[in-house]
């Protein structure tokens, strides 16, 4: 019998990248990518453009399934079609929105209980309260609400709308601990009700697409790769995108007051605690380009410097920042003189920034009771040589770096092998070959003055201050 072959999709914020698998042991026979348009709002018709562009290699899997990036409003009228374009995860407009809805619905610890999360302006529940309030007319034809993958999946041929829990985690109006949907916190939010897509079990067959392929559910981009992964408890993942994330998989919901962890479902029913910032592999681009380097230059300067950037520090909170809440910052550069003002020092100060930015967000894993065994870096930003070899000095732990590939892209081929199947548990894929970095010593003094600049410059770096 011919081997059976699945394909996995991650539309992400930049691009959209397909692999084709070999359901039986998920090596990669076939790869294709294409980008997406900048920017922090998106027809959803431009995804679909890159997926048709991607996707010659989706007509010879068996399944499919498709992970993408979280938390995106796609408003669909009476007749399903596209009310707006989408309001992306990393779209910040939204952030006086998700403050009121917070005070409004009994604070943060009752968000966290409901939901498992505080709402920043990335969710899903504070955009649909941005339109309600700056857009009447597009809220009043919303009849349904999907997120990115949802949509994706509806149009390669799904039975209806349809999400995973992993993705409606991310919504606000989803509550992960109970795995049911809150309609008034839904309608709270747009001012009216909207129907959001039915949850499917993990590993179900939600369709069949226009060549006869199974369709599975799909999921958020980070579930996808932990999916991928094939995580197991202990290992940390720290992710280097458009965003920046750290996340485990948990056997129990978390309910993070404070608001720093998101407490996500993951696609298997299991939770997966994370942390995101809104700035990772960006900061290396504005490194770059600040340093007329490429980015594979700029990875050669970065070591050529002393630790501590010769006194240079960046907070790179460069479109506003997410984790911690800080909407309207923009980045600082400290500690500039004539005699540091080097470009390998620019290189180095920019890789640490987004190093102890990634450390912070793994402390405050920790404090929800996530417990390290592993850390795993992926990603573009993992790409660069410099960002692996000086991970473990700033995080003060050895670091894994799985060998560079689309690790959403291979959870959803994983899970579409899963639907395929139709076994209780995924398949076992083996782990990917992996490349361990370890550091002489831990620099505690870079991490410090990182602190330090960040609880000190939350005034200084606003763009309200900066005329923005
Ligand atoms: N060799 C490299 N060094 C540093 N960054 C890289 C390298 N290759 C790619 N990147 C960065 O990775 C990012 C894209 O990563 P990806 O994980 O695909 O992002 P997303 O999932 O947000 O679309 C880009 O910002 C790009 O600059
Ligand atoms: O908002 C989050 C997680 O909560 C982001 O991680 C998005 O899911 C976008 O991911 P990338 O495109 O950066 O991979």
């Amino acid at each position: 019998m011919a081997e059976r072959l699945v394909a996995g999709v991650d539309s992400s914020t930049q691009s959209t990248k397909v692999v084709l698998c070999r359901a039986s042991d998920g090596a990669v026979v076939g790869e294709a990518s294409a980008p997406h348009p900048d920017g922090t709002e998106c027809h959803p018709d431009r995804w679909w453009d890159a997926l048709r562009r991607a996707g010659a290699l989706l007509e010879r899997a068996d399944a499919v399934a498709v992970a993408a990036q979280q938390h995106g409003m796609v408003a669909l009228d009476a007749d399903g079609e596209v009310v707006r374009p989408a309001l992306l995860w990393n779209d910040t407009r939204s952030a006086p929105q998700a403050r009121a809805l917070v005070e409004e619905l009994g604070g943060a610890r009752v968000w966290a209980e409901q939901t498992g999360s505080v709402p920043v302006a990335s969710f899903t529940v504070s955009k649909l309260r941005w339109m309600a309030e700056h857009e009447p007319e597009n809220a009043r034809r919303t009849e349904r609400v999907l997120l990115p993958h949802d949509w994706l999946t509806l149009r390669l041929g799904s039975d209806g709308p349809v999400t995973d829990r992993g993705d409606a985690s991310g919504t606000g109006y989803w509550s992960p601990a109970e795995g049911v949907y809150l309609p008034d916190v839904l309608r709270a939010a747009l001012g009216r009700d909207a129907e959001p897509p039915r949850v499917a079990s993990p590993g179900e067959r939600v369709g069949t697409t226009p060549w006869g392929a199974a369709l599975a559910a799909g999921t958020g981009d980070n579930m996808g790769a932990a999916l991928g992964l094939g995580l197991r408890p202990g290992d940390v993942v720290l992710s280097i995108g458009t965003s920046g994330t750290a996340f485990a998989v948990a056997d129990a919901p978390a309910a993070d007051p404070s608001g720093l962890v998101a407490g996500f479902a993951d696609a298997t029913g299991r939770f997966l605690p994370l942390v995101c910032t809104l700035n990772a592999a960006r900061i290396l681009e504005a490194a770059a380009s600040l340093t007329g380097a490429t980015l594979d230059e700029l990875s050669a300067l970065a070591p050529a410097a002393e630790p501590g950037a010769g006194g240079l520090t960046l907070l790179p909170y460069l479109d506003g920042e997410r984790t911690p809440d800080r909407p309207d910052a923009t980045g600082v550069l400290t500690g500039l003189t004539t005699a540091n003002a080097t470009r390998e020092n620019m290189a180095r100060a920019a890789v640490e920034a987004l190093l102890c930015s990634l450390a912070d967000a793994v402390d405050h894993l920790a404090a929800q009771g996530v417990r390290p065994r592993r850390t795993l870096l992926i990603g573009g930003g993992a790409r660069g040589e410099a960002v692996r070899a000086l991970a473990p000095a700033i995080l003060g732990t050895p670091v894994t770096v799985p060998e560079p590939a689309e690790y959403v892209a291979l959870g959803a081929a994983r899970q579409a092998a899963w639907a395929l199947a139709g076994t209780p548990d995924p398949p076992d894929w083996p782990p990917p070959p992996a490349t361990e970095y370890t550091a002489d010593r831990v620099e505690t003094d870079v991490r410090a003055r990182y602190a330090a600049l960040r609880d000190t410059a939350p005034a200084l770096g606003t763009a309200a201050e900066q005329g923005r």
